[in-house]
């Protein structure tokens, strides 16, 4: 396997009266993709921001050079496929979902993806891999958390390793070209573990946002990737 490496900055930790100058910083410190969690205070008990914010944001999302920086949309919301189809037309260039948020799986792939937009699918630290047998030759990410969806600042959950070679197991057998993404509770001193494990992109918050040099974390955490 050749690796590429992705580091994605949740935006969930940044400062939320200065998300656009965050957004920015966090890119010009060598960010690449930005993770945008969605919560809905009822999939998860919390509330953070809509498609709005990220169409104002979207502007914000390019290097100095111009070049654009994925959008990562991590929707923790139930129902799905009304909010997916509005993050697609906000700008977003990946949606991922929890399965158990939607009432078809596929059909909530098939509108992400009638979009143009990425689709990924989500699994919590206590769920199984198993709707990955009928969904995995639609989708582009498989995003694996290692903490309870809901709220940034928490422990990794160790279990998560073992699903994290699961999944890698499962996108080698497939063949395709599908990201493996893991969020929640990723450090400077874990990364390579979860990076060992099989995953080739990071979802950190806490970690960068919580420092003042945005830069020298995700410059910590490429040196630990190796
Ligand atoms: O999806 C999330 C919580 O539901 C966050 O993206 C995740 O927890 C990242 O935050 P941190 O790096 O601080 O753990």
């Amino acid at each position: 396997m050749t690796t590429t490496f992705r580091i994605a900055p949740s935006i969930l930790s940044a400062d939320f009266a200065r998300l656009g100058e965050e957004v920015k910083s966090v890119i010009d410190a060598g960010a690449d993709w930005i993770h945008f969690d969605v919560m809905d205070n009822h999939y998860v008990p919390n509330l953070t921001f809509g498609p709005m914010i990220c169409q104002a944001l979207k502007p914000h999302a390019k290097t100095t050079a111009g070049v654009a920086v994925p959008i990562d949309v991590h929707l923790m919301i139930s129902p799905v496929d009304a909010l997916a189809a509005s993050f697609a037309e906000a700008g977003a260039d990946l949606i991922s979902f929890h399965p158990d948020a939607s009432a078809h799986v596929h059909r909530s792939i098939q509108a992400i993806k009638s979009k143009g937009v990425k689709a990924g699918l989500v699994f919590n630290p206590a769920e199984p891999l198993d709707v990955l047998e009928w969904t995995i030759d639609e989708i582009d990410l498989i995003l694996i958390m290692s903490v309870n969806p809901g709220f940034g600042g928490q422990s990794f959950i160790d279990s998560a390793l073992r699903k994290i070679e699961q999944a890698r197991k499962l996108i080698e057998a497939s063949g395709k070209d599908i990201r493996l993404e893991v969020d929640g509770g990723i450090k400077v001193d874990n990364i390579r573990r979860v990076a060992d494990a099989g995953a080739d992109t990071f979802v950190a918050g806490s970690a960068i946002f919580g420092k003042p040099d945005y830069k020298g974390v995700i410059d910590q955490m490429r040196l630990a990737l190796g």
